[in-house]
């Protein structure tokens, strides 16, 4: 049997939970969900997870708590869901961006990081701004800053795809075979 180590214990690589991280809109949760069907586990949408706990929409939680409240929330939702084997775990755009969430994502799960290209990215902008605090109020060159800047967190991973070319349905199926392949060549 195939082991990835880690600090706490040895978990089969099979048993691992799967994080999708990545910018805004790129389709964590879209994709992650389709995945999470695909593999006949269940789907946790880090995001959802924290409106269902404060009862109101991001935007809203920023607002009224402000986005360190919801930063703290997000670090203690995460670092619980990734002690949970079997799972498949989408997370908000910004979590990564938090040292000890991607200590803990990288040290017991499989990480996904779901890229697109800037060119693809803002043909989506118009959809995203209204639920997304984090872009409202900067112009289109602040995001593209933003955009490139976070790259460069989500590059910590064990497996990247790019979707520019992909449908939701052939990302997730893509996603699915190469982990079943990896299962199969170190189990
Ligand atoms: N491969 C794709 N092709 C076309 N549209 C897509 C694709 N993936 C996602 N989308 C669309 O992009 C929008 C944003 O997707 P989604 O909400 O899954 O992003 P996200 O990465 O979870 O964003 P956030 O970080 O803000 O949670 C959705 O309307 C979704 O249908
Ligand atoms: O990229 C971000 O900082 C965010 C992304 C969304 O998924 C939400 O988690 C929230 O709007 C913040
Ligand atoms: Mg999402």
């Amino acid at each position: 049997m195939g082991y990835i180590e880690n600090s706490l214990r040895e978990i089969p690589l099979k048993e691992k939970s799967i994080v999708f991280v990545g910018f805004m809109g790129v389709g964590k949760t879209t994709i992650g969900k389709l995945v999470a069907q695909k593999l006949h586990r269940s789907f946790i949408d880090a995001d959802s997870e924290i409106e269902r706990k404060y009862q109101m929409p991001i935007p809203k939680i920023f607002k009224t708590l402000g986005e360190s409240e919801f930063r703290k929330a997000e670090k203690n939702l995460i670092t619980e869901l990734c002690h949970q084997n079997l799972k498949v775990i989408s997370l908000g755009g910004g979590a990564f961006l938090q040292e000890e969430i991607r200590d803990v994502c990288l040290s017991h799960c499989i990480v996904f990081h779901l890229d697109l290209s800037w060119e693809m990215w803002k043909e989506r902008l118009d959809m995203l701004i209204e639920t997304r605090p984090v872009l409202q109020g900067r112009t289109i060159e602040e995001i593209e800053l933003l955009f490139q800047a976070r790259r460069e967190t989500y590059a910590d991973h064990h497996s990247k795809l790019i979707t520019d070319q992909l449908s939701e349905e052939e990302a997730a199926n893509y996603i699915v075979d190469s982990l079943k392949l990896s299962w199969k060549l170190y189990n």
